[in-house]
C-alpha cells in the first residue's frame, strides 16, 4: 500500500509484542541530520513505549546512509542485538548517485540480516525531494522510524519463538 494512503504508525498497541525481553541497535546516517534526528525519536520513543528497557537499546551514527551496512555488521559481530534499526535518509540529487547509494544500502543490510541470522531493519528513506522525507519523519504521513520499530519487535519476538 503506498504510503500516502497508509499512516506509518499507525499500529495499534495489540498488533506489537513486548520489547522488553530484546536487546537493539540502532545505526543513524548523519546525511539529512535533520530528519535522520526525527527517524531516530520515533524509532527509540516506540521501542520504550512497547516496553524496551533503555539500557537495552545502543545507538550509533556512521557519515551516511551508504556506510549503515558495515554498521549493522559491525553491530551483529558482536553477538550482543536481537535486532539491528538502520535510519538514514536517501534524497535523489542531480546525478545517479541516489541509485547506487539506495540500491547498495537495500541489498546490503538484506545480506547482513542473512549472514547472522538476526533482523536487520530498513529504515531509510529514499524520496525525490526534501518535502517528501519530512511527511515521512513526523510530518503527515507519520514517522518511518515509529515503523522501523514495530518491524524489529515483531521480528525479534518470530526469531525468538522459532529459535533452536
Ligand atoms: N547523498 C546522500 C548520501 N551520500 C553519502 C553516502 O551515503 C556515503 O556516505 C558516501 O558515498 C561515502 O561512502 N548519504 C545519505 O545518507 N543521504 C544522501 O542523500
Ligand atoms: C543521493 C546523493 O548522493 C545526492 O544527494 C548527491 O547529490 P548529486 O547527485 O547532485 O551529486
Amino acid at each position: 500500500m503506498a504510503t500516502h494512503l497508509k499512516n506509518l504508525s499507525d499500529f495499534s498497541g495489540s498488533e506489537i509484542p513486548s520489547a522488553a525481553p530484546y536487546r537493539f541497535g540502532i545505526v543513524v546516517a548523519e546525511w539529512n541530520a535533520e530528519i535522520t534526528n526525527a527517524l531516530y525519536q520515533g524509532a527509540y520513543n516506540s521501542l520504550i513505549a512497547n516496553g524496551a528497557a533503555a539500557g537495552n537499546i545502543e545507538t550509533y551514527p556512521v557519515p551516511g546512509s551508504f556506510e549503515l551496512t558495515s554498521g549493522a555488521d559491525i553491530l551483529l559481530k558482536t553477538g550482543r542485538f536481537d535486532a539491528v534499526i538502520c535510519l538514514g535518509c536517501v534524497i535523489q540529487g542531480e546525478t545517479r548517485h541516489f541509485d547506487f547509494i539506495c540500491n547498495a544500502v537495500a541489498n546490503g543490510i538484506s545480506n547482513v540480516s542473512v549472514k547472522y541470522s538476526k533482523p536487520v531493519i530498513f529504515g531509510v528513506l529514499t524520496t525525490d525531494n526534501q518535502q517528501q522525507a519530512i511527511d515521512r519523519a513526523g510530518g503527515k504521513h507519520g514517522n518511518k522510524g515509529d515503523e522501523a520499530a514495530f518491524t524489529a519487535i515483531k521480528m525479534a519476538e518470530l526469531a525468538k519463538t522459532l529459535e533452536a
